[in-house]
């Protein structure tokens, strides 16, 4: 579903964050990437999404060109980015926040908007009853909910995640986790960025392990168990 082919990305001209990446995401799968802090793991989603146009490579979506597109053009496409930090606007209230994304969408996405706005309550009850509030004044694994919610809403083909579970209790980051597999049980195609290696390693269909912004192992979960999984522990400096 989405392919980046030899990418290499950065900020200024002469440093490169991300050098000659091979990456992809298939349709109902979960791809996990792990990496030390400062790998380029963000760096990678902003590629994707538009935020930052690669030096050289493509990035493909369903065999289309798309590197360097402008993201909102690509929310029409079908791609979604659930970012590391908050996305909401913290003096709107909460449904606002979630139909943001819709407005000035094509017809095909406001049509239907009060059916999925309802579907989206029924998956997270909890905001329901907090739609008129303002998001700021939602806990934070409830305005995590929010964010999933809007991207339920949008019904993305490709969802990108990055740290989900950061500054979340392990009660609220389970719950996370368990929204993330119904994203791909929903057939979107899914990146996954978080620091919990273990929960990533298992939940994923593929694994890759960004180190210094190049990929330096690519495997399914039962190739990081063994020496590969002690390789990560090394790289990572992690015991899981
Ligand atoms: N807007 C920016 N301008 C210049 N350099 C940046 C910018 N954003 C990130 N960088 C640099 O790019 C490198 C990769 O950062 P990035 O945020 O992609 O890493 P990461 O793997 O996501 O780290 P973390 O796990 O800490 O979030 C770092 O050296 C960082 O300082």
């Amino acid at each position: 579903m989405m392919e980046m082919r030899r990418v290499t990305a950065g900020y200024a001209q002469d440093i490169d964050v991300l050098r000659d990446i091979d990456l992809r995401v298939d349709a109902g799968r979960i791809t996990g990437l792990i990496g030390l802090n400062g790998a380029g793991k963000s760096t990678l989603v902003k590629t994707i999404c538009g935020f930052l146009p690669p030096k050289s490579g493509t990035v493909h979506f369903d065999g289309q060109d798309i590197s360097g597109v402008a993201p909102h053009r690509l929310i029409d496409l079908g791609i979604c980015c659930i970012p590391q930090e908050s996305s909401l606007f913290p003096y709107l209230s909460v449904q606002d926040n979630l139909l943001l994304p819709l407005l000035g969408r094509p017809k095909r996405f406001a049509s239907d908007m009060r059916t999925r706005l309802q579907e989206v309550f029924e998956l997270f009850p909890a905001l329901h009853e907090k739609r008129t509030d303002q998001a700021g004044s939602l806990s934070g694994g409830q305005q995590k909910q929010v964010e999933f919610a809007k991207a339920w809403l949008q019904q993305p083909r490709l969802c990108l995640i990055d740290e989900p579970s950061i500054g979340l209790s392990p009660r609220v980051s389970e719950e996370v986790f368990v929204w993330i597999e119904r994203f791909a049980k929903a057939q979107m195609g899914i990146l996954l960025i978080d620091h919990n290696v273990r929960r990533v390693v298992r939940m994923s269909d593929r694994i890759c392990v960004l180190s210094l912004g190049k990929i330096t192992a690519d495997g399914t979960p039962a190739d990081f168990e063994g020496n590969l999984h002690e390789q990560v522990q090394q790289w990572l400096g992690l015991n899981f």
